[in-house]
């Protein structure tokens, strides 16, 4: 249904605009590589990628910016509307901020010298956003492996793609009310807990950030693997990918096998892109990312 030809002959120039968008801004900030990719897979898994993470809450429209894994969370909004107008002012309401969403999480993972892959296009936006699904579907930072696995069922994505996807976390960072008890627990390797506990304590410093891969945050690459084995993950749900359970052995491919880790990272990127896109005549195009037309 999507195609990566979508824009060939609407919008010649939207996938340069945007490449060069995204450049500009990982260059001014090596995290915003992160934040756009994780802009992309918060909107994928609630309601389908259909830019419903995008449009902001207002006196009268509820949107998902404000669910718990979201509000005071995500980054990259004003990098996404900037990116809209250059496009629109090319192209007037021809390339959907669904499709900008996909792309830029593209050129985020390939600017932090990440694997490439081709984007398929022609999604559209939505005119509604889901808080409670924003709230149910979204998997949590205190996961077990098996709420995990059944939040990416959910979506139609197998454990390899829920492995491979979780190396996302290969670049960005995280705020320590989200790791704080996890720095406190048993599978966690001593010396890294104890180095995170001083900007980490037991009460205080809830948004202080630490790296989600110690070794090479602003680098996108399979560290995020090998930490994994030396139990330094960040985050609980981290962890749980090596904890002796079922996805050991798809961690220690991807941290032996750089290019194993590559393939399934990209052809778990385009299945979670398929998530229910709206297409044809289905939604709008948006003029402005985080509005719905008037
Ligand atoms: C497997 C389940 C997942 C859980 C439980 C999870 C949870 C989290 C949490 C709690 C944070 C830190 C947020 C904060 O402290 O403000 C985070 C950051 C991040 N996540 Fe995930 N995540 C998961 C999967 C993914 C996937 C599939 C992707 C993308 C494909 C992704 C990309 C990112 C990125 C890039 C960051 C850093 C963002 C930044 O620095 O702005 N995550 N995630
Ligand atoms: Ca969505
Ligand atoms: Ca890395």
């Amino acid at each position: 249904q999507l195609s990566s030809t979508f824009y060939d002959t609407s919008c010649p120039n939207a996938l340069s605009t945007i490449k060069s968008a995204v450049n500009a801004a990982v260059a001014q900030e090596a995290r915003m590589g992160a934040s756009l990719l994780r802009l992309h897979f918060h909107d994928c898994f609630v309601q389908g990628c259909d830019a419903s993470v995008l449009l902001a809450d207002t006196a009268t429209f509820t949107g998902e910016q404000g669910a718990g894994p979201n509000a005071g969370s995500l980054r990259g909004f004003s990098v996404i509307d900037n990116i809209k107008t250059q496009v629109e002012a090319v192209c007037p309401q021809t390339v959907s901020c669904a499709d900008i969403l996909a792309v830029a999480a593209r050129d985020s993972v390939v600017a932090l010298g990440g694997p490439s892959w081709t984007v398929l296009l022609g999604r559209r936006d939505s005119t509604t956003a889901s808080l409670s699904l924003a709230n149910s579907d979204l998997p949590a930072p205190t996961s077990s492996l098996d709420q995990l696995k059944a939040a990416f069922n959910n979506k139609n994505l197998n454990p390899t793609d829920m492995v491979a996807l979780s190396g996302a976390h290969t670049i960005g960072q995280a705020q320590c009310q989200n790791f704080r008890d996890h720095i406190t627990e048993s599978n966690i390797n001593p010396t890294f807990a104890a180095s995170l506990r001083t900007n980490c304590p037991a009460s205080g410093g809830d948004t202080n950030l630490a790296p989600l891969d110690v070794t090479t945050p602003n680098t996108f690459d399979n560290a995020y693997y090998n930490n994994l084995m030396s139990q330094k993950g960040l985050l609980h749900s981290d962890q749980e990918l090596f904890n002796n359970g079922s996805a050991d052995n798809t961690v220690m491919n991807f941290a032996s096998n750089a290019a194993a880790f590559s393939s399934a990272f990209t052809t778990a990127m385009v299945k979670m892109g398929n998530i229910s896109p709206l297409t044809g005549t289905q939604g709008q195009i948006r003029l402005s990312c985080s509005k719905v037309n008037s």
